[in-house]
């Protein structure tokens, strides 16, 4: 006999902006977000039985983030996931579990004549801040921040060498290669009890440290690895932000081959007289890696 052994449902993709107009300066300053609202709890009827009974409707959902948005600060992201779940689980004694995930997309002010313009925005690029959070009833909020889609490039200071090799091993060693990856950095932060809690984190300095931090080490490490990288980034996320108990990254390696046009007129373009190269578009490396206060698990 078959049994509902897992469910959650909401709303995805709810798209949200958000004006903040300054009367007294005339700035105005813009938020825009996506939204996915789950929720869980004593639902199982309403798949096993056709019963709508307890069913707190997508469109429900829907319109609270609406409503909620209006009557709330939605930056920090952390700060209205955890409202909008606080919400949930309180308002339907039913709902015992509520995920929000936000992706907060990039409206950047313009400067122009070397001013910042009061109303005028552009995307630059497709990085995103995103976080998911899961409020459980009496048992309070826990959160994580992200970067996501972040693109990077470095021409040099990156090398590889002294890998494993075995009879499958092809690669070159290399102390000069061009090092390119499209950042996901993850942190999670302290379990928080209640929204008052939530409200007294500085959640935009630590995403403000966090990125200046993967883009610092990023750029200044002499890399010796995609691994040895991220590793340093996580470890200094921890050490300055106190309430993060857990940073992760995931990194593709993003490859650009050199090519050699010897053929053509004995054309130097390996090694040191490599200028011009082939971006691989797949396949990539790819590299997570977990940096926890306390050792949890060995890997
Ligand atoms: O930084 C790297 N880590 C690897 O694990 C790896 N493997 C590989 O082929 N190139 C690289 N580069």
């Amino acid at each position: 006999m078959p049994q509902l052994s897992y469910a959650k449902y909401g709303k995805d993709n709810v798209r949200l902006y958000k004006v903040d107009k300054n009367e007294k300066t005339g700035v105005h300053t813009v938020i825009e977000q996506t939204v996915c609202t789950l929720l869980e709890g004593d639902i199982e009827t309403a798949y096993t039985e056709a019963d709508n009974g307890p069913v707190v409707a997508t469109d429900t959902q829907k319109q609270t983030i609406y409503i909620k948005a209006k009557q709330h600060a939605i930056d920090p992201p952390e700060q209205f996931a955890a409202i909008l779940g606080d919400h949930f689980v309180k308002t339907y004694p039913h709902i015992h579990a509520a995920h929000v995930k936000i992706i907060q997309h990039r409206w950047t002010r313009m400067t122009i004549d070397g001013k910042p313009h009061p109303h005028s925005f552009f995307r630059d690029g497709e990085e995103v801040r995103v976080v998911e959070s899961v409020t459980r009833e009496n048992q309070g909020v826990e959160i994580k921040s992200k970067i996501e889609k972040l693109l990077v490039l470095k021409s040099t200071g990156s090398a590889f060498y002294g890998f494993h090799r075995d009879e499958f091993t092809r690669l070159p060693e290399t102390w000069d290669r061009i090092l390119s990856t499209e950042v996901e950095a993850g942190w999670k932060w302290k379990t928080f009890k209640d929204v008052a809690e939530v409200k007294k984190v500085d959640f935009n300095g630590a995403w403000q440290r966090a990125r200046e931090i993967t883009l610092k080490i990023f750029a200044e490490d002499n890399s010796a690895s995609v691994q040895a990288t991220m590793y340093k980034m996580g470890e200094q996320i921890l050490a300055d932000v106190p309430l993060v108990e857990e940073v992760d990254y995931v990194l593709p390696n993003k490859h650009y081959f050199e090519i050699d046009l010897s053929w053509y007129k004995g054309l130097k373009n390996t090694g040191k007289d490599a200028t011009v190269f082939a971006p691989q578009s797949d396949p990539n490396g790819l590299i997570y890696c977990t940096v926890a206060r306390k050792p949890k698990s060995k890997l």
